[in-house]
């Protein structure tokens, strides 16, 4: 397909992902698909809010359907850790007792084009299992007997690329990565007996898991690859999808590999999709906690659902991130992702997420108590679970309240990370808690709604992020902070959290920033 076009690769090494065939079929897929996701993408800002159940797939909710077992090689997910696609990272992970690894080029990912596409290099190795690093204080990684499975995480619907082009115009960032994948890693995973795994983030409609499902089958055929080994588990992470658990398990077909509670991009997205309601103000990020109503709903009526049809829930991400330097924060962080996974695990999840190697073992745990040697309870089914709509949509009853303290943790965090993405960084540790693109959306969509509610000025706000710029401006010295590109930092911060109009997604406008 000559009309693709890719940007030169960041590094002589870089240049075997990029080769004429890989781009060719990544094209392929532009060119088949890109027009039903830009469709997609459109149809999202005509819906309107959620309100209930769909009326015309109540058949699906209620239908006697079973999705196909887990594949031999990854029935057991109880722990998952997750990360960014950097070499040592990526050992690291493979390397740390979880069950499953994924590699993710989404949230914890800044899309730079180095990135992008060295990410796919270090994937080829770990799937062959011959990934090595060589750090610059000489330590060497790599990797175990028995590493965990890899599962890969391409960029949601929203998000371009605009470093490959076709006719011109910028390819599906989800396209690049899952295609570049299928393409370089579905036989080689094939000869190994081991699954195409991935993770599907931030849909908001069961169409959009159907396109998926139709990219799968195209590229199941133009690579020759089997029947059976592209499996998928669906975050849901929004709103809109939390109405249509079953539509979205079942558009996927035999490729589904169940669904996996993406907390925090649910609370983005229920700040978000309730952002001009003065009955869906919520308090601080902190006091949002998987135990208030409405994220307790979403959590149950998960577990039942995919249980229903026999597929893995999965649960999320306990915010607190061990310190290997500070004890106390270290013994918080064990004790909260302790709680959480033990939570999780009595549920009824299969398994679980964790952001560092070292909260695997308390994961593996807390699921090992409930599990056994079982190596899922897919089997369990949750009868009791009866949730309304009404429950999905009340955030009114959530307690905690709106602090001035909330407000600067939310300022500090959206800039700081905002800086950290404009340098390549797309998951960093602030204050012991693991921040991401999802964690990153809530403190600058609370900070707009609470400006739109009359919570603060904007002029407050504005001023609370000059007193946080300097202050993380002594913190870490004129050098660091002026790699940190501080002005277009702020202006991006501004833009997402104080402009009238509500940006969907951060990323987006600060993708403009990026090389
Ligand atoms: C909302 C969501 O989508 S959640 C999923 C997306 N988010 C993520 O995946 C975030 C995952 N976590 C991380 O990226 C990291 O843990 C961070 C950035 C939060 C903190 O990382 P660091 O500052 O490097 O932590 P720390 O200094 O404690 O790391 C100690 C060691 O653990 C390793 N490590 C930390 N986190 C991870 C991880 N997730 N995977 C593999 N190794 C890790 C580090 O590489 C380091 O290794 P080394 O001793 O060989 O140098
Ligand atoms: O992707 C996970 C989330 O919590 O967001
Ligand atoms: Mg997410």
């Amino acid at each position: 397909m000559s009309n693709v076009k890719a940007a030169a690769p960041p590094t002589d090494a870089a240049a075997q992902i990029l080769t004429d065939d890989a781009i060719a079929f990544v094209g392929e897929l532009q060119e088949r698909f890109g027009a039903r996701r830009a469709e997609l993408l459109a149809a999202r800002k005509g819906r309107g809010k959620p309100s209930g159940f769909l009326e015309d797939t109540q058949e699906i909710r209620d239908g006697d359907w079973q999705v196909p077992p887990p594949r031999p090689d990854y029935a057991d997910r109880r722990a998952e850790i997750t990360g960014p696609t950097d070499r040592k990272l990526v050992i690291n992970a493979l390397n740390s007792g979880a069950k499953g690894f994924m590699a993710d080029f989404e949230d914890a990912n800044s899309p730079t084009w180095q990135n992008q596409v060295e990410g796919h290099l270090n994937l080829i190795d770990a799937v062959e299992g011959t990934i090595t690093y060589d750090s610059s204080e000489g330590k060497h990684y790599e990797l175990v007997d028995n590493p965990a499975t890899l599962l890969v995480r391409p960029r949601g619907w929203h998000l371009p690329e605009k470093h490959l082009t076709l006719g011109g115009e910028p390819v599906a960032g989800a396209f690049m990565d899952f295609g570049l994948y299928a393409f370089h890693c579905g036989k080689r995973l094939a000869e190994r007996d081991r699954g195409l795994y991935l993770y599907l983030p931030k849909m908001e409609h069961y169409e959009e898991a159907a396109l998926w499902n139709d990219v799968f089958l195209f590229t199941r055929e133009a690579l020759g690859l089997p029947p059976g080994l592209i499996r998928a588990t669906v975050l849901i992470e929004t709103l809109p999808a939390a109405f249509q658990m079953a539509e979205i398990i079942h558009a996927l077909g035999e490729h589904s590999y169940g669904l996996n509670a993406g907390r925090w991009d649910y609370i983005f997205s229920m700040i978000k999709v309730f952002r001009d309601d003065p009955d869906f103000v919520l308090p601080d990020r902190n006091d949002v906690k998987m135990t208030v109503p409405f994220m307790r709903a979403y959590t149950e009526l998960l577990v039942k659902t995919c249980h229903a049809h026999g597929a893995f829930a999965m649960g999320g991400m306990a915010a607190l991130i061990p310190s290997r330097k500070d004890e106390e924060a270290n013994q918080r962080a064990l004790d909260a992702v302790k709680a959480d996974k033990e939570r999780e695990a009595k549920a009824g999840f299969d398994g679980t997420w964790v952001a560092h190697p070292d909260v695997v073992d308390v994961a593996l745990k807390a699921f090992d108590d409930v599990l056994g040697n079982r190596p899922n309870q897919i089997d369990k089914q949750r009868y009791d679970v009866d949730v309304s709509p009404e429950q999905l949509l009340d955030a009114g009853s959530t307690p905690g309240e709106i602090t001035e303290e909330g407000l600067r943790s939310d300022v500090s965090v959206g800039f700081q990370y905002i800086s950290f993405w404009l340098g390549g960084r797309g998951a960093a540790g602030i204050n012991n808690l693991m921040e991401d693109a999802a964690t990153a959306e809530i403190s600058r969509s609370q900070i707009w709604q609470w400006v739109k509610h009359g919570k603060f000025d904007r002029d407050h706000v504005r001023k609370v992020l000059d007193e946080e710029m300097e202050r993380i401006r002594a913190d870490v010295g004129d050098e660091v902070w002026q790699k940190g590109r501080p002005e277009e930092t702020k202006k991006i911060f501004e833009q997402v959290a104080l402009s009238d109009e509500f940006p969907d997604f951060l990323t987006l406008p600060a993708y403009e920033y990026i090389d």
